[in-house]
């Protein structure tokens, strides 16, 4: 078995609180090295703040956070050196050109020259602005200018990068190179924290946290909040004839792999089967429909319901209004609860010695 990774971020019952319902309460999370943590919620809900804890920008009212192993309140150049932020609200020297821009910000974190040409020209090529590098900040585009902000944030290589919604007001071509940008870093064994009001760019990210007025309502696998917030997975049966529903619902209910069957509104031959992995029963459900020796009901069609992260994340934020949910992962899918699971228990997070050296 191979050992988890180490976690590039662990907060622990972490509050700011600015008013009432203001600032972040009891957040609990980790971000393992090498993954992208999506921190998705509305406008006001929390996420900067959250940022900037972990930045050390904000020093907690209660709690702890450990960033690359450090208190980031305490955080020196040394180890601000292994981190990239690219904030909401962006500078840009508008005289500069594209590469003085960006070779001023990496001297800023005291790189020489002959590093920053080479850092420079991979960076550009990377974000397909190589073109565009004589250019003028103030004739750039906004994504141009966003994909500039980028490759300020990683002129110094960091480890672990900050991007406070980079994809806010761009259009969804750009957005999708983003994610692109993003998850090739992640590739690379960078650890990313990523802000977002748009729900759909959950499926970018390899572990989702839903915010809701400073608070954390669950985190997880994208995956596996899709399964918490429907209770497993639903396989949408349509069935040859009208006459069979009430037949198909009486053996679907009698069936222990089925957890729920629902009517579809408005029609009178399709149903909603809830179960653990749709994939994985669709076989076992049409068997028993199609049984000669059993209900012998013709399926015209059987699969898999497939919801948006829109649908999902109305389903969590209803739960969480009506029952507040416990926020650590709950789930089935093994592979992926383990993997959780085992970064939150190497976690001691009230066990680190309050040492001020950076891990790496
Ligand atoms: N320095 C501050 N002093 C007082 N209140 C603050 C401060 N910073 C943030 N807040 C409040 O805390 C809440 C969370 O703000 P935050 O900026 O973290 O939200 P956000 O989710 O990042 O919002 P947005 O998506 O609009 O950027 C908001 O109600 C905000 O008004």
């Amino acid at each position: 078995m191979t050992s988890p990774r180490a976690n590039a971020i662990e907060s622990q019952d972490v509050s700011l609180i600015f008013g009432e319902n203001a600032g972040v309460f009891d957040q609990t999370y980790i971000v393992p090295e090498g993954t992208i943590l999506g921190l998705i919620g509305p406008s006001g809900c929390g996420k900067t703040t959250t940022v900037r804890l972990a930045l050390g920008l904000y020093r907690p009212h209660k709690g702890t956070i450990r960033v690359l192993g450090v208190n980031p309140a305490t955080f020196r150049a040394e180890h601000q050196a292994h981190i990239g932020y690219i904030p909401q609200q962006f500078v840009l020297y508008p005289n500069l050109s594209v590469a003085e821009n960006a070779e001023f910000i990496a001297s800023l974190y005291g790189m020489r020259r002959s590093q920053i040409r080479a850092r420079l020209d991979e960076l550009l090529e990377f974000v397909d602005l190589t073109d565009a590098r004589h250019r003028l900040g103030r004739q750039l585009s906004g994504g141009m200018q966003r994909r500039l902000m980028l490759v300020g944030a990683l002129m110094h290589d960091p480890d672990l990068i900050f991007a406070d919604e980079p994809t806010a007001g761009i259009d969804p071509v750009l957005r999708g190179k983003f994610w692109d940008y993003f998850r090739a870093l992640r590739d690379q064994g960078r650890t990313l924290l990523i802000t977002t009001q748009i729900v759909s760019e959950a499926m970018y990210c390899d572990y989702v946290a839903v915010m809701r007025q400073g608070r954390l309502l669950a985190i997880d696998t994208p995956q596996n909040l899709k399964r918490r917030a429907l209770g497993g997975e639903i396989i949408h049966l349509t069935l040859a004839n009208p006459a069979n529903l009430a037949k198909a619902v009486g053996a679907l209910r009698r069936y222990p792999h089925v957890k729920e069957v629902r009517y579809v509104p408005e029609s009178d031959r399709e149903l909603y089967v809830t179960v653990d992995d749709a994939g994985d029963w669709i076989p076992d459900v049409l068997n028993l429909l199609e049984d000669p020796n059993g209900p012998n009901i013709v399926v015209e069609s059987a699969e898999e319901l497939a919801l948006t992260f829109d649908d999902v994340f109305i389903r969590i934020i209803r739960q969480w209004e009506t029952q507040p949910i416990d926020p650590t992962p709950t789930v089935d899918d093994m592979a992926e609860k383990a993997t959780y699971d085992q970064h939150r228990a190497g976690s001691s997070y009230a066990s680190h010695p309050d040492d001020n050296t950076p891990r790496r």
